[in-house]
C-alpha cells in the first residue's frame, strides 16, 4: 500500500547515501567500479559474483532492496571478493586488503550510528509480507 511504498522509498534514500558516501572516500576508488575483466582475464573465474559501488547504487534503482540486510549481503561482496582475490602477501595484496577490511568496519560502523532499528524492522516486516 501508499505507506509501504514511502518506507521502501526512505530506505533507497538512506542507501544511496550511504552508498555515495563510500564512494567519495578516496580509500574505497578501487570499489567504485567493477573489476576490468579485460585487465583481469580471470578474474570470473575466480570471483563468482562481483560487485561494486556503482552496482549497488544500480540495484537500489532498480529496487532491488527491500531491507538493509539485503543491501549489506551485496556490499559485503565487496571487501569479500578482494579479500579473496588478493590474498597474496606482497605490498599490493596487503595494501587491498586493508581497504576491504577499512569499507567492512565503515558500513557497519555506519549501519549502527545511522539505521533507526524501528525503521529497519518495519522494511523486514514489509519482507515478510511480500
Ligand atoms: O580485486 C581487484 C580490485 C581491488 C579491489 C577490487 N582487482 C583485481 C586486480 C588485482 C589488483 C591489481 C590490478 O591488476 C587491478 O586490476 C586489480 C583489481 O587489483
Amino acid at each position: 500500500e501508499e505507506q509501504e511504498e514511502d518506507v521502501l522509498r526512505e530506505l533507497r534514500l538512506f542507501l544511496r547515501n550511504v552508498t555515495e558516501r563510500l564512494a567519495l572516500d578516496r580509500r574505497f576508488k578501487a570499489f567504485t567500479k567493477p573489476v576490468d575483466i579485460e585487465e583481469v582475464p580471470d578474474y570470473l573465474i575466480v570471483i563468482r559474483k562481483p560487485m561494486d559501488l556503482s552496482t549497488l547504487l544500480t540495484n537500489i534503482d532498480e529496487h532491488k532492496y527491500v531491507t538493509v540486510s539485503e543491501f549489506m549481503s551485496d556490499a559485503d561482496l565487496i571487501w569479500q571478493n578482494a579479500l579473496e582475490y588478493n590474498p597474496d602477501s606482497d605490498p599490493m595484496d596487503r595494501h587491498i586488503r586493508h581497504r576491504a577490511c577499512a569499507l567492512k568496519d565503515t558500513v557497519r560502523a555506519i549501519i549502527r550510528d545511522e539505521l533507526d532499528e524501528d525503521f529497519d524492522r518495519v522494511c523486514e516486516e514489509i519482507k515478510e509480507s511480500r
